[in-house]
């Protein structure tokens, strides 16, 4: 469990995040969305200690990661795994070594083990056999799995997804939502997901925190979404005339 207390960011007086207070559950795809330019991955990068608070708590399962010594935070940081927004893969590497890269660089193991821990995350993201491919070899849903299986490679206790289906098209975003939630479930991790996208809202969405104009705005869960009356959620959800007409039906009914 992820828990954000009291938090506040600026930058050069400007305050982005005002005073956020937000849990995180194990075992579930915690979402965070909203508008462009509303602080959600100003948010997220102050929970990975990308960027520093003015003040507030963030607790990793209870330890509170702002008040960590470097060494402290190196072990929180290695218990992470980052799905960035396009992949992220280095393209000089085959797949096999992207997936080992965070092996080599935190662990002691031997080259065998990596590479049986790379067998294994490439096997759970079906990609058996695909390790001696670049990544420019791969289509943008199997970069999207190769970066999963390198984000679980250090068998992480917390997933953080910006955007995960950023640049695919709806039936690829379902399979990677699906693998998302699949292996939030089977691993029991606090997976963070950052979205744009109302298809991931409703599929994989246990719980949403809405952001808006750095504030906590509302938070719950995917069906409440659909019956909140919350007005800014309203023109999030249902900005397009489409979304409009089913809400009004749903109303009918
Ligand atoms: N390093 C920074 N320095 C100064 N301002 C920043 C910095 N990072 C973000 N901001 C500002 O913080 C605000 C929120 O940005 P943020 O990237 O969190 O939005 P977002 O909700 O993630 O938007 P999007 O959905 O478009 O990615 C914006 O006004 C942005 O300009």
């Amino acid at each position: 469990m992820i828990e954000v207390r009291n938090v506040n960011k600026s930058f050069g007086g400007n305050q982005i995040l005002f005073d956020i207070n937000a849990t995180f559950e194990q075992g579930k795809v915690n979402l965070i969305i909203g508008q462009s330019g509303s602080g959600k991955s100003v948010l997220a990068k102050s929970i990975v200690g990308l960027h520093v608070p003015e003040t507030g708590e963030i607790l990793f399962d209870g330890r509170n990661f702002l008040n960590m010594t470097r060494v402290e935070k190196t072990e929180v940081r290695k218990e992470i795994g980052m799905l960035f927004q396009g992949s992220a893969l280095f393209d000089s590497m085959t797949v096999e070594e992207n997936v080992m890269f965070p092996l080599k660089m935190f662990t002691n193991k031997t080259s065998k083990e990596m590479l049986d821990r790379a067998n294994f995350c490439l096997e759970r993201v079906n990609l058996t056999g695909k390790n001696k491919l670049y990544p420019a070899e791969c289509s943008g849903g199997m970069q999207k799995r190769i970066a999963i299986a390198r984000a679980i490679a250090m068998q992480p206790k917390y997933l953080f997804c910006d955007e995960p289906n950023s640049g695919l098209d709806p039936k690829t975003s379902i399979v990677i939502d699906g693998l998302i939630k699949e292996i939030t479930y089977e691993y029991n991790m606090t997976t963070i997901v950052i979205t744009h996208d109302m298809n991931s809202v409703i599929e994989i969405g246990d719980r949403v925190l809405f952001i808006h104009q750095g504030k906590k705005w509302w938070e719950g869960d995917r069906k409440s979404i659909l019956t909140t009356d919350n007005q800014e959620i309203i023109d999030f959800v249902y900005a397009s005339n489409f979304m409009k007409e089913i809400r009004e039906n749903m109303q009918k009914k």
